[in-house]
């Protein structure tokens, strides 16, 4: 019997790939004006509209019935101002899409040298990421750069692509260019590839290379146990990580890492749990922001839930919802985890009502 989401996982591999060699060479020369700052004030460079691109227009040749709900949209790049950064999209997108061929790459892809797309193709296929998103049917989510803030502070970041059926994560891949082999060793090779299965297991391999690696999380220790959580404190409240930290008598500081990455290291035994716990009211989650994550974690031997211990639901749309904060650790510690952590929402909910 074959195993299920086999072309599924080798295209994602691909597309991922793909992206990463958009996103490397823009990191290495990102120019001031290749960044703009979108409604949200949050920014979007060439490297990200490059990359959600190339997937996007990728998938339509493989899968040209399925929905993408992606992070960016064209409509700024379709301004009349607009030229300068259209035209050094149209230029990195295809120099990734005409790339050679590599293991596992199918050129009926849209991929391999002489495979060109006009800008005006380009552009229709990062605005083919507005799909609403919802419970039914195939769709795939696209995060082109997850952690924009990361990539321009020349740290981490990460390419997202995850396949989601009937509301559930299937498959799920990240690509981490700036990442180390070993965390312990941060001179040491970057660039890693993480890939999930559901009911197949997580992996890691070097983004460039074969042979991966299979993915479990390590059981709870206490004297190595810390959290995974963002570098920016606008994203995730670090007061209320220090606070769970204190309950739980931990030793180690956080690692603060922007991005998914943070997800695929967890699920290879760096830290020990990921936290990320709502600085306001009103923010909601992006779908793309956690979907591989959320495989990664489960495949590996983990739980993910929000701070009142419910799954993350990828069935509501673009957003996971109202946001109630993420945690994932191993199975074994999550409950314990989980009530440090209403401990800390209640005592934080008390202080709010008698400030
Ligand atoms: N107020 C907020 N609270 C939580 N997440 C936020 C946020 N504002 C932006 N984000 C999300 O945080 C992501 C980065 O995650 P992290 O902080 O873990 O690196 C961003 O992804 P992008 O960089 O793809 O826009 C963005 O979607
Ligand atoms: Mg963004
Ligand atoms: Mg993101
Ligand atoms: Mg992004």
């Amino acid at each position: 019997m074959s195993l299920a989401y086999t072309t599924e996982k080798q295209f994602t591999i691909s597309a991922v790939r793909r992206a990463c060699l958009v996103t490397s060479s823009v990191f290495n020369k990102l120019v001031k004006n290749e960044t703009l700052v979108k409604g949200d004030k949050s920014p979007v460079t060439v490297g990200d509209y490059s990359a959600q691109a190339v997937i996007s227009s990728m998938l339509h040749r493989a899968f040209p019935n399925d929905s993408i709900v992606g992070e960016e949209d064209a409509a700024d790049l379709r301004a009349e101002n607009g030229a300068l950064l259209r035209n050094r999209i149209v230029e990195l997108a295809n120099e990734a899409l005409s790339a050679e061929l590599g293991i596992g790459d199918v050129p009926e892809w849209g991929i391999g040298p002489g495979s060109k797309q006009t800008a005006d193709e380009l552009l229709d296929a990062i605005d083919r990421g507005n799909y609403e998103g919802g419970r039914s049917g195939r769709m795939w989510t696209i995060d082109p750069i997850d952690g924009t803030k990361g990539f321009l502070r020349g740290e981490q970041y990460a390419v997202c692509l995850a396949l989601i059926v009937d509301a559930q994560v299937q498959v799920g891949v990240l690509g981490c260019p700036n990442l180390p082999l070993d965390l312990s060793k941060p001179d040491g090779d970057k660039g890693c590839l993480f890939i999930a299965v559901k009911g197949q297991g997580a992996q890691q391999m070097k983004l460039n290379g074969a042979d991966p690696i299979p993915l479990t999380m390590p059981p709870y220790s206490p004297s190595t146990f810390t959290f995974l959580e963002s570098v920016e404190a606008a994203h995730s409240s670090h007061s209320t990580t220090s606070r769970i930290s204190a309950i739980l008598g931990l030793r180690q500081p956080p690692i603060r890492m922007d991005s998914q990455a943070k997800y695929g290291c967890l699920a290879r035994g760096d830290g020990g749990a990921y936290l990320r716990m709502p600085t306001g009211v009103g923010y909601k989650e992006k779908i793309w922001d956690h979907a591989t994550g959320s495989l990664l974690v489960t495949e590996s031997g983990g739980i993910i839930t929000d701070s009142r211990g419910h799954p993350l639901d990828f069935g509501l749309g673009r957003t996971l919802g109202e946001n109630y904060g993420v945690i994932a650790t191993e199975k074994d510690a999550h409950e314990r985890l989980l009530s440090a952590v209403q401990e800390v929402v209640k005592q934080e909910q008390e202080e709010a009502v008698s400030k």
